[in-house]
């Protein structure tokens, strides 16, 4: 296991609870999430894993239970959390009214950066995001794969030790999708850590290194991909057994769809 400098794991959380009324979204989950990994959180729809990343990175208050990132508590030390991580969250607000290039000007400031440090990096992210032609179009112009890399390029300006991401490769293109992985690739490469959800099984088998899977606000299985996947033929495969739904015939109840009587 490749941890921080001190052995600290990137993110550690113990006993986190969220209930929205009578909806239990996680309940209860210890995880301990190596650094300098490429670590994949997977789960079905409504396994939790939204509000599990809100939880961490500081933008939902916890019901019961602690997180760590990189040994800082998210709710006593914000400051010190906020400024070593990177986050792409779902359905991502953005200044519409400014340009792309406007828009990582200001979150460079915001985070302290010299300007001619936060205009050397903003220009090398577009140009690697395949965004520079776009600069000075307004983000309300921008497509949604654009938007997904603008987004990641501003949790990226201040090089954070961290980067949390939710279902990053949503309404992505093949290209983008090259592109922001050869970017998350690079970063994971130099020893930053890459959280990342999604419920899309051949991408998280081909991208992590290591796997966290999650249904109905529980941790089913976590640790490296390989142990994860055991003797599975694939991520796939292995996460269906793991969250019960191997055995479900699909569409069984619906004879009355397709061909025939209406
Ligand atoms: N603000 C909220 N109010 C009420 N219920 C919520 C709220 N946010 C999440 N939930 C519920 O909590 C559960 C977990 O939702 P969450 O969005 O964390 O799942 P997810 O794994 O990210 O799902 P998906 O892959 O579909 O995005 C779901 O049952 C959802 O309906």
């Amino acid at each position: 296991m490749v941890d921080g400098a001190a052995g600290v794991p990137a993110v550690r959380v113990q006993g986190l609870w969220k209930r929205f009324g009578e909806q239990i979204a996680v309940a209860g989950i210890d995880l301990e999430l190596p650094a300098g990994r490429f670590i994949g959180l997977v789960g079905p729809n409504g396994a939790g894993k939204t509000t599990t990343l809100s939880m961490v990175t500081g933008l939902l208050r916890p019901d019961h239970g602690t997180v760590e990132v990189v040994g800082h508590d998210v709710w006593r030390d914000p400051a010190q959390v906020k400024a070593r991580i990177g986050v792409l969250p779902e359905g991502l607000r953005l200044f519409e009214r400014l340009s792309g290039h406007e828009l990582l000007s200001y979150t460079g400031r915001l985070r302290g950066l010299p300007g001619a440090e936060v205009d050397k990096r903003a220009a090398q992210l577009l140009d690697v995001l395949d965004l520079a032609g776009a600069r000075n179009k307004l983000v309300v112009d921008y497509s949604t794969g654009m938007r997904k890399k603008i987004g990641l390029a501003a949790a990226l300006l201040h090089n954070p030790e961290v980067l949390f991401l939710d279902e990053p490769f949503e309404g992505v293109d093949p290209v983008s999708a090259q592109t922001i992985r050869g970017v998350l690739e690079r970063y994971t490469a130099s020893g930053a850590t890459v959280v990342f959800s999604s419920h899309v099984m051949e991408l998280v088998e081909s991208l992590c290194d290591w796997v966290a899977v999650m249904a109905a606000g529980r941790i089913r299985a976590h640790g490296p991909l390989d142990e994860v996947r055991g003797k599975a033929s694939s991520l796939q495969e292995a996460f269906l057994e793991l969250v019960g739904a191997g055995a479900r015939t699909a569409g069984s109840d619906l004879d009355w769809l397709g061909g025939g009587a209406r």
